[in-house]
C-alpha cells in the first residue's frame, strides 16, 4: 500500500486502527462547502462542519471534505495558498481536530502543497482518531482540459501530477484516494482494488457545470460497479460570482451502483450509514473481479515518441496492472 506521505511523516498505520465492528456500519459525512477567497474563513467554515457532522445526527466515522477546500479552485490561487505537508497551519489544525473529536477516518480533501524543492500539488490528507497523518495522494491526473463551449481549465500550467496509487487502512477495509480527475481513469482504480483490497473509493472532487451534469454520476457509480466498491465524492458547494462554478452534488454510491445519498449545488451535509457487508455481496453475486481474462487485456498502446515521462509513466501502470 502506498502513501505518499514520507515513512517518517506517517504513523505505522495498522496497530492504530480498532478491530472493525461487527455490524461493518460506517457513518460516513461528506461535507460540500461553501469556499471563499479568504483561506482563514474556510478553515473556521470546514472546522465548524466538522463539528457538526461528528458531534449530531448520530455522529461520522467518516468525515469528507471537498478538493482545495481551504482555497478557490484555480490556477492563479495555488502558490499563494500552497503550504508544506505535513507543517503547514491546515494539516495542524485538522490534525488536532481529528485528535479532539477522535475521528476515526478525517479526509482533510485536499489543499495546495509547497515541496521543499518548490513544487506545487493538489494533495488530500487523511488523520486517524490520534491526529496522525496516516496518508497523503497527489493528484495523478491533473485537469488539462478544453470543452468548445464549456470550460477550458489547465492544471498542469502549475501543478505537478503525483506519482504514486494511494491506498490506506481504516477498520472498514482499505480505502482507495483519488482526487476529482482521478476518478475518470478506472486503471487507477484497478490497482487500487484488485493490488491493494481496497473495499470503499474516496474522491474529494471539483466538477463543475459542464462537465458535471454530464459525467458527475455516472463516473461515480462507474467505478462502483466496475470494481464492487463504495464509492464517495465531496465537492464544494456553487458559490455564485466565483470564477470555477463547481458542480456540486456530493454523492455516496453503494457497490451495486445505486446512490444512496446526494443533494443540490448549495451548502449541504451529506450523511449515510453504510453497510460495508455489500462489498462481498456485491463481488459474491456478480464476480467480474475475479472473471477478468487478463490473458486478453494488454496495455501497450504506445505514448507519443517525444513524451518520455509519458512513456515510462505507462510502462509502469502495465507492469502493475500485470502482477495483479
Ligand atoms: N477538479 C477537477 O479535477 C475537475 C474534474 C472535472 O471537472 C472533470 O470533468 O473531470
Amino acid at each position: 500500500m502506498n502513501a505518499s506521505a514520507s515513512p517518517a511523516d506517517v504513523a505505522a498505520p495498522a496497530s492504530l486502527w480498532p478491530q472493525p465492528p461487527p455490524s461493518q456500519l460506517l457513518r460516513v459525512a461528506l461535507l460540500q462547502l461553501p469556499i471563499t477567497n479568504d483561506k482563514a474563513q474556510n478553515l473556521a467554515t470546514a472546522e465548524a462542519a466538522i463539528r457538526e457532522a461528528v458531534t449530531t445526527g448520530g455522529g461520522a466515522d467518516l468525515v469528507i471534505l471537498p478538493e482545495c477546500f481551504n482555497c478557490p479552485y484555480g490556477a492563479s490561487y495555488f502558490g499563494p495558498y500552497a503550504e508544506p505537508i505535513p507543517g503547514g497551519p491546515t494539516t495542524a489544525r485538522l490534525s488536532a481536530l481529528a485528535r479532539e473529536l477522535a475521528i476515526p477516518v478525517l479526509v482533510g480533501g485536499s489543499i495546495p502543497e509547497r515541496t521543499p524543492e518548490g513544487r506545487l500539488h493538489n494533495t488530500a490528507l487523511v488523520f486517524d482518531r490520534t491526529g496522525a497523518l496516516v496518508a497523503t495522494h497527489r493528484k495523478a491526473h491533473l485537469f488539462d482540459v478544453d470543452v468548445p463551449g464549456g470550460i477550458r481549465f489547465v492544471e498542469s500550467e502549475t501543478l505537478s501530477p503525483g506519482d504514486q496509487v494511494t491506498t490506506f487502512p481504516t477498520p472498514w477495509g482499505t480505502a482507495g484516494l483519488g482526487i476529482c480527475y482521478d476518478v475518470r481513469f478506472p486503471h487507477l482504480a484497478s490497482i487500487m482494488v484488485e493490488r491493494d483490497g481496497a473495499r470503499l473509493l474516496i474522491y474529494p472532487a471539483a466538477f463543475n457545470t459542464t462537465t458535471g451534469p454530464l459525467h458527475w454520476e455516472l463516473l461515480l457509480r462507474s467505478r462502483a460497479v466496475d470494481f464492487g466498491c463504495w464509492v464517495m465524492a465531496c465537492s464544494p458547494s456553487r458559490v455564485p460570482g466565483a470564477t470555477y462554478q463547481a458542480f456540486g452534488h456530493s454523492m455516496i454510491v453503494s457497490p451495486w451502483g445505486t446512490v444512496v445519498a446526494t443533494c443540490e449545488a448549495g451548502p449541504s451535509l451529506v450523511r449515510a450509514t453504510i453497510d460495508m457487508a455489500q462489498v462481498h455481496q456485491a463481488r459474491q453475486a456478480i464476480p467480474v473481479l475475479s472473471q477478468r481474462r487478463w490473458d486478453l487485456y494488454t496495455c501497450d498502446r504506445p505514448a507519443p515518441a517525444d513524451d518520455k515521462d509519458n512513456l515510462a509513466r505507462q510502462t509502469a501502470l502495465k507492469v502493475n496492472v500485470r502482477n495483479v
